[in-house]
C-alpha cells in the first residue's frame, strides 16, 4: 500500500477543533480542557452539553435557563409515539426506531426553513434533537412492553428523567447519578467514525436532522458503538457456558475470537472512561450482584496481563465497562447502543457546529484500481 493512502483515514487531520482532545498513550481525554475525571465527578450531563456548545462551563443562572429550554422540548409529536409503537410492534431494533425519530423530528421543526447558515437556528435545532431523543427511546420501550408512555417530568435532569420515563419509577440517586456520568463520559470522543460521518453530512450544509440521523446509523455498527450491547451479550454467554469464566476467556482466545470492548483506533492503553466505568461497576456490584463485574475484571486481566494485548496496545475501551453498569442499573440490553447515541448526539451537534463555522465540503478520494478505460458493448452484444 503507498505511503499516501491512508486506509480507514488513521492519523489522517482534517480539522481542527476545541471540542475534545485524546491522548492514545497517557490514556486522557478532555472536553473544552477539563478532564473527564473532573467533569464526571462534578459536574452534570446538562453542564457538559451546554460546556460543548457554548465554550464555558455555565454558572448557575447559565445553567438554570438552559436546562429549562432543554426541558421545554422534551416532548415528541403524536406522529412520532404511533412511529414508535408500530415499530416496536414490528420488533424494529431499538437503534433503528431511533434514527427513524430523529428523522421524523423534524417534521415538527418549528425553524425548518431557517437558513442553513444561520448557526443559531442550527443550534436551537440541535437543542430540540438532544431533548427528544430520550423521551422517543423511552416511549419505544414502553411499548414493547405493552405499556403506554411516561410524561417527562420537568424536575427532574435529563438522566434521571430518562429512567423515570423507562421505568415509570423515579430513580434512586445511585442509579440517577451513575447514568449522568455514563452520559457526560460519551458526549464526545474526537472525530470518531459517527462524529466524522455527521460532520461529512453537514459539511454539505445539509441540516442537522439529517447530521444527527447519520451519526446514529454510524454509531450502531458493532466496530464503533454497538459494541457496549455485544460485550454484555458476552458476559451473558459466559454466565450461561458450562465453563468458568477464565476457562471461558481462554478458550474464546484460543479460537481467535475478537472480544468486543477492546481495541481502540486512538487509544494504545486503558480508555480513562472504561476507567472510571469500572469503578462504577464495582461499586452497583458491591451492592447487588458481582458476577458481572468479576467477569470482566477476569478478561481483562487474562487478555491484557497474561496473553500480553497491552504491550500490543489493546486494552479495554468505554464499551468493555458500559454494558455490566446499564445491566445493574436494569437497562434492556438493545438500549446500551441508543443511549450512547442520546448522549453523543451533544458531541454530533457541537462538531457540525464547529465545522460549519468555517465550512469546506468534506471530500476525500480513492485511488482507482479498475480497468482501464474499455469499449462500450450494447446489450444485444454482450
Ligand atoms: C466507542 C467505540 O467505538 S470504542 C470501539 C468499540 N469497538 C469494539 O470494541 C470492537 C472490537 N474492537 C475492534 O474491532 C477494533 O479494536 C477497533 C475497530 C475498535 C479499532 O480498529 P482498528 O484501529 O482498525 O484496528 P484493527 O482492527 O486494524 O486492529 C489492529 C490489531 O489489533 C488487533 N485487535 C483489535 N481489536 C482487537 C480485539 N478486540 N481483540 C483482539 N485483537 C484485537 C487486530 O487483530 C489487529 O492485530 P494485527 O495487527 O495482529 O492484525
Ligand atoms: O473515538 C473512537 O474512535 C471511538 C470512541 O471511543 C468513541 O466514539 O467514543
Amino acid at each position: 500500500m503507498a505511503d499516501d493512502l491512508k486506509k480507514g483515514l488513521e492519523g489522517v487531520l482534517v480539522a481542527e477543533s476545541d471540542l475534545s482532545s485524546i491522548d492514545g498513550d497517557a490514556g486522557q481525554l478532555i472536553y473544552r480542557g477539563y478532564t473527564i475525571e473532573d467533569l464526571a465527578r462534578g459536574a452534570s450531563y446538562e453542564e457538559v452539553l451546554y460546556l460543548l456548545w457554548h465554550g464555558h462551563l455555565p454558572n448557575a443562572d447559565e445553567l438554570a435557563s438552559f436546562t429549562d429550554a432543554l426541558t421545554e422540548e422534551r416532548t415528541v409529536s403524536d406522529d412520532v409515539l404511533s412511529t414508535m409503537e408500530r415499530l416496536a410492534d414490528a420488533e424494529e431494533r431499538p437503534m433503528a426506531a431511533l434514527r427513524t425519530a430523529v428523522s421524523m423530528f423534524s417534521a415538527t421543526e418549528p425553524e425548518s426553513d431557517a437558513d442553513p447558515e444561520d448557526l443559531d437556528a442550527t443550534l436551537r435545532q440541535g437543542r430540540r434533537i438532544t431533548a427528544k431523543i430520550p423521551t422517543a427511546l423511552a416511549a419505544f420501550e414502553r411499548y414493547r412492553l405493552g405499556d403506554e408512555p411516561v410524561d417527562p417530568r420537568p424536575d427532574l435532569g435529563l438522566a434521571a428523567n430518562f429512567l423515570y420515563m423507562l421505568t415509570g419509577e423515579e430513580p434512586n440517586d445511585i442509579a440517577a447519578e451513575t447514568f449522568d456520568q455514563a452520559l457526560i463520559l460519551h458526549a464526545d470522543h474526537g472525530l470518531n467514525a459517527s462524529t466524522f460521518t455527521s460532520m461529512v453530512i453537514g459539511s454539505t450544509m445539509a441540516d442537522i436532522y439529517s447530521a444527527v440521523t447519520g451519526g446514529v446509523s454510524a454509531l450502531s455498527g458493532p466496530l464503533h458503538g454497538g459494541a457496549n450491547q455485544d460485550v454484555m451479550e458476552v458476559l451473558i454467554e459466559i454466565d450461561e457456558s458450562d465453563l468458568d469464566h477464565r476457562e471461558w476467556i481462554e478458550q474464546a482466545t484460543e479460537e481467535g475470537r475478537r472480544i468486543p470492548g477492546f481495541g481502540h483506533r486512538v487509544y494504545n492503553v486503558k480508555d480513562p472512561r472504561a476507567k472510571i466505568l469500572a469503578e462504577r461497576s464495582e461499586e452497583l456490584a458491591e451492592n447487588g450482584e458481582s458476577k458481572w463485574y468479576n467477569y470482566t475484571t477476569t478478561i481483562e486481566q487474562y487478555l491484557t496481563e497474561e496473553k500480553g494485548l497491552v504491550e500490543k496496545g489493546i486494552a479495554p475501551n468505554v464499551d468493555f465497562y458500559s454494558g455490566s453498569v446499564y445491566y445493574q442499573l436494569g437497562i434492556p440490553i438493545d438500549m446500551y447502543t441508543p443511549i450512547f447515541a442520546m448522549s453523543r448526539a451533544g458531541g454530533w451537534i457541537a462538531h457540525v457546529l464547529e465545522y460549519q463555522e468555517d465550512n469546506r465540503l468534506i471530500r476525500p478520494r480513492a485511488r482507482y484500481t479498475g480497468p482501464d478505460t474499455r469499449e462500450f458493448v450494447p446489450i444485444d452484444d454482450r
